[in-house]
């Protein structure tokens, strides 16, 4: 379930975000997307899951075009993906929240649907591997932000992805929760899941990742794992601008 890229451009107006973007995110790995802000990171993830379209290259999963595929159908194909603002419906509690995830359309009817097909106990189910099914009644906008970025992925997660993409998991996110993401995430991996992690938080994404890519201005300019991306001037120029 290799998910690449091949020369994916996109241009807002006269930026370029993405300029020619050829990158190759192994199956099993926990990968991580870095860069500097503005390189491009959130627009590569937007195009991958269908909610922007490059303006020209190619985007494959599991050696399926998906480039031109709408954000249902690459979910369905088995890409899942978080927010960097957190998308959860702040009005409705955290186990219909789950719920309502897998039914994006027609939310109330969905909702009955869900409940009736018996997947109330898997939603359960995933709330408490996260570590928040004492909050399954309360609701979303009465949950602290950490509670509500595991609350979001519990719904991707409730969608049986096999690769996961997260943007910016450990923004604004407690040092506690942090360590409960981190591990969360070694252990979901461990049971074959495929993480694609898009993080300004280096201690994490060094302690968590196999592979690492370093987008600067719309493109991979260094890629490896940890102990090399750690010291690779290129990255290093990048970051601090030199
Ligand atoms: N919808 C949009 N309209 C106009 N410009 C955009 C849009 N989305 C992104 N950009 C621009 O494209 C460039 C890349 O943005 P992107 O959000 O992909 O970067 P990023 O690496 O995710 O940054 P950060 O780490 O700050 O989240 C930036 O210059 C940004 O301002």
């Amino acid at each position: 379930m290799t998910l690449e890229s091949r020369d994916v451009r996109k241009a807002f107006g006269g930026v370029v975000a993405l300029d020619g973007a050829t990158v190759s995110f192994r199956p099993g790995r926990v990968n991580a997307l870095i860069g500097p802000n503005g390189s491009g990171k959130t627009t590569f993830f937007n195009c991958v899951t269908g909610m922007i379209r490059a303006d020209s290259g190619r985007i494959t999963y599991a050696g399926q075009d998906i480039t031109r595929k709408a954000p249902h159908a690459i979910a369905r194909a088995g890409v899942g993906r978080t927010f960097q603002l957190c998308r959860v419906f702040p009005r409705m509690s955290a186990l219909d929240n789950v719920l309502a995830a897998v039914r994006p359309a027609g939310l109330a009817g969905g909702l009955r649907g869900a409940r009736r097909r018996g997947e109330v106990d898997r939603a359960r189910g995933w709330l408490t591997r996260l570590g928040i099914e004492h909050l399954a009644d309360v609701e979303a906008r009465n949950m602290s932000w950490g509670q509500q970025k595991l609350l979001e992925l519990a719904g991707v997660l409730m969608g049986e992805p096999d690769t996961v993409l997260l943007d910016e998991p450990a923004g604004g996110v407690n040092p506690a929760l942090l360590d409960r993401i981190g591990t969360l995430v070694r252990e979901l991996n461990a049971e074959g899941r495929t993480f694609v992690i898009v993080e300004h938080n280096m201690d994490l994404v060094m302690a968590i990742s196999d592979h690492i890519v370093v987008f600067d201005r719309g493109r991979p300019i260094a890629e490896g794992p940890p102990s090399l991306i750690r010291t690779d001037e290129r990255v290093l120029g990048a970051y601090l601008g030199v």
